[in-house]
């Protein structure tokens, strides 16, 4: 695996990834880099155009940069000041014709790329390329006058990315985001594990490349081989680029986090390898012909992703690497903050003087015994402390005690960074009259399939074939968070009136087996499908009347979002993104304001959502118009990503304006 067999890669050891500045001597973590010479130079235009071949890795010679210990790379590494040199033996194999323009600090400010589609048409960015060392776009999106914004490098890095992996919220943002941005022109990375868990989830990964690149991490008191695997799509090659880090860790039965027997034992060791590899895939990977660089925009997923900031700020800035990198820590789900016993912070290769921001000390009431001194180590709250920015869904909720899953204290002195933004939605996947898992197209001019798709939901699920009967579904992860045990509490009292429940989920056992025990007591009224099925998630939201939601906090929330654009009513808990999105039906509200698009009910108690959804029934059994209406206003509501990827690029600008945390 030492060699580079893509032969449409090429990298050297430009400024991009040394940013070798005159008269500054820099050090960064060993990795040494394997890219072969560069074999030709020419000049076109007044750039630098370089053909390029490509040669065994191993045959490069490679040194370490010195620095810290961090990782080190079984492949080579080339100096940026030695002129590049002609590889004779490859002079003829295919290659990419590539010019770059530096600046006086070395960094690159332009270059040509031939695109390798064949198409001849040469990129120049030269002219488009602003101080940020980054691009710049022509936007005249309904402006009379052209405005300029950046373009970033971007780095997504997170445990989940649909269509690759997805276990719930985190696997749709981190599949939709970084398409919409780089339709805005960015330059997106995904990084990921590269899981193979032996089912059919397997063939996602097909399409991907193995990069031949491997790099040894050392961590966890050993040597650790990682390799990458990348795949790009939509015939561009410089964007949508998803990145799989491949260890065996990442293959086995299962999902991304565990198996039937809870959550797996050494998530903490799999996520740190996640992390080391993002770190270095924008130095090392010559994606589509030459690297990301040092200047990058890391968007951190949740805990997974959560050593990023701390590794950027611990070990790579004080080696002058990554001082004019960003990292913008995105907060899906704070209640999975990757908590583990103190003693394991020797196992992350971190500096012993950085342990204090990963100190975390539990409370004395959680603590388990009496010797027990509630020590451990906190890989979210770490990126808290290190990120440059934060963001989530719905940002003043969890900077309160009960929002904050007791990290509000921080997260609120941390306030001045944090912004909140709603997700968006990946409207070709979740659209009525297009989707390829529903029985019948609908749309807002014709809403005719809606009834066809509760008819064969109804069937398919073995329920009596009732289209007038209310139809009220539930999809989502079987965990406190989600509000289950509000709904076991209640299912009695729900399925005592004249309606049908259905719901979809995994998670916690307990509440699985209720779900297989109500569906044998209320046979003619309800199924609890146990497991993630996406084809049935579409199913239950095209042909559900109601969909209820109601989680304990909900930092933004999918699936409210799904069900409006599908014509389905929810009823949600007035929580986070969940109250931002859903307004309160009032059937006095004057036409076209106020009407609202569903129901919020709070405080979160048994009473409270039983009448919400009693109100949502009666209203769909004896008020049709108002119905329809409700309907109607929540398909036309916008929540496209690129919305979303509009208040992201604010947030990048935010970002790229205040200078780096720097301990
Ligand atoms: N059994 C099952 N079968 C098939 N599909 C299933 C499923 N269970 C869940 N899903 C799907 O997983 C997604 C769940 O997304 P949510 O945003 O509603 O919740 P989640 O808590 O995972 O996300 C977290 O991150 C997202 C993204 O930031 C935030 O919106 C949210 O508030 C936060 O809790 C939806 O696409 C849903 O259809």
């Amino acid at each position: 695996m030492g060699s580079l067999q893509v032969t449409r890669l090429l990298s050297w050891k430009s400024s991009l990834n040394t940013a070798a500045k005159a008269g500054t001597t820099r050090s960064r973590p060993t990795t040494q880099l394997g890219f072969p010479p560069l074999s030709k130079m020419t000049t076109k235009n007044g750039f630098l155009m370089i053909r390029r071949s490509f040669t065994n890795a191993s045959t490069g010679s490679g040194s370490s940069s010195g620095g810290t210990d961090a990782v080190s790379g079984n492949i080579s590494s080339q100096d940026s000041s030695s002129p590049p040199v002609e590889d004779e033996k490859d002079e003829n194999k295919p290659g990419y014709l590539l010019g770059q323009e530096k600046d006086g600090s070395g960094l690159v400010i332009g270059f040509h790329l031939i695109p390798p589609s064949g198409d001849h048409e040469v990129i120049d960015s030269r002219k488009d390329i602003d101080g940020y060392g980054v691009k710049k776009i022509e936007d005249v999106e309904g402006e009379d006058k052209a405005q300029t914004r950046v373009s970033y490098n971007i780095v997504f890095v997170t445990a989940e990315a649909a269509p690759y992996s997805k276990t719930g919220g985190l696997g749709d943002v981190c599949g939709s985001l970084p398409v919409a941005l780089a339709a805005r022109g960015h330059r997106v990375m995904v990084v990921s594990p590269r899981y193979l868990n032996g089912t059919a989830a397997d063939e996602n990964f097909t399409l991907a490349k193995d990069l031949g690149c491997c790099m040894k991490i050392y961590c966890f008191g050993g040597e650790q081989e990682i390799a990458f695997f990348h795949e790009y799509r939509e015939g561009v090659d410089w964007v949508r680029i998803s990145v799989f880090v491949d260890h065996p860790s990442y293959h086995r039965p299962g999902n991304p986090y565990g198996d039937i027997n809870g959550a797996f034992g050494d998530n903490q060791f799999r996520y740190t390898l996640l992390c080391y590899a993002a770190c270095e895939a924008p130095l090392v990977l010559p994606l589509g012909g030459f690297t990301y660089g040092e200047k990058c925009l890391f968007l951190v997923n949740d805990w997974h992703a959560g050593l990023v900031p701390v590794l950027l700020a611990s070990k790579y800035r004080p080696h002058g690497v990554y001082k004019d990198a960003r990292s913008i820590l995105v907060i899906h789900n704070l209640s999975h903050q990757g908590v583990e016993p103190a003693a394991t912070y020797k196992n992350l290769g971190l500096p012993s003087e950085w342990y204090g921001a990963l100190e975390w000390v539990f409370p004395t009431w959680a603590r388990t015994h009496a010797l027990d001194t509630g020590e451990a180590v906190n890989v979210l709250k770490g990126a808290i402390v290190t990120a440059d920015r934060l963001l989530t869904g719905y940002s003043w909720e969890i900077t309160t005690v009960e929002g904050g899953y007791g990290l509000h204290e921080i997260l609120s002195s941390r306030k001045s960074v944090l912004n909140g933004i709603t997700n968006g939605i990946d409207i070709t996947e979740w659209n009525p009259s297009s989707d390829e898992h529903i029985a019948s197209h609908y749309s807002i001019d014709d809403l005719s399939g809606k009834v066809q798709c509760k008819i064969a939901l109804q069937k398919e699920l073995g329920l009596p074939i009732r289209p007038d009967c209310p139809l009220i579904g539930f999809i989502g992860r079987l965990d406190h968070q989600k509000g289950i045990d509000l709904i076991r509490l209640a299912a009695p009292e729900i399925l005592a009136d004249d309606v049908q429940f259905v719901m979809l989920g995994s998670g916690d056992p307990q509440f699985e087996s209720w779900m297989r025990d109500t569906e044998a007591t209320y046979k003619d009224k309800y199924r609890g499908w146990v497991g993630f099925n996406v084809p049935i998630s579409h199913r239950i939201t095209a042909g559900c009347d109601i969909l209820l939601m109601p989680s304990r906090f909900e930092p933004c929330g999918l699936n409210q979002l799904y069900a409006m654009r599908y014509g389905t009513i929810p009823v949600v808990h007035a929580t986070g993104g969940l109250r931002d999105t859903v307004e309160n039906f009032n059937p006095f509200a004057r036409e076209g304001s106020g009407e609202g698009t569903g129901w919020s009910f709070s405080p979160l108690s048994e009473e409270s959502m039983l009448t919400a959804l009693r109100f949502a029934i009666r209203t769909y059994r004896e008020h049709k118009s108002s119905w329809e209406g409700l309907m109607r206003r929540g398909m036309e509501k916008d929540y496209t990503w690129e919305n979303a990827a509009i208040q992201y690029e604010q947030v990048f600008e935010w970002a790229s304006i205040d200078p780096p945390y720097i301990h």
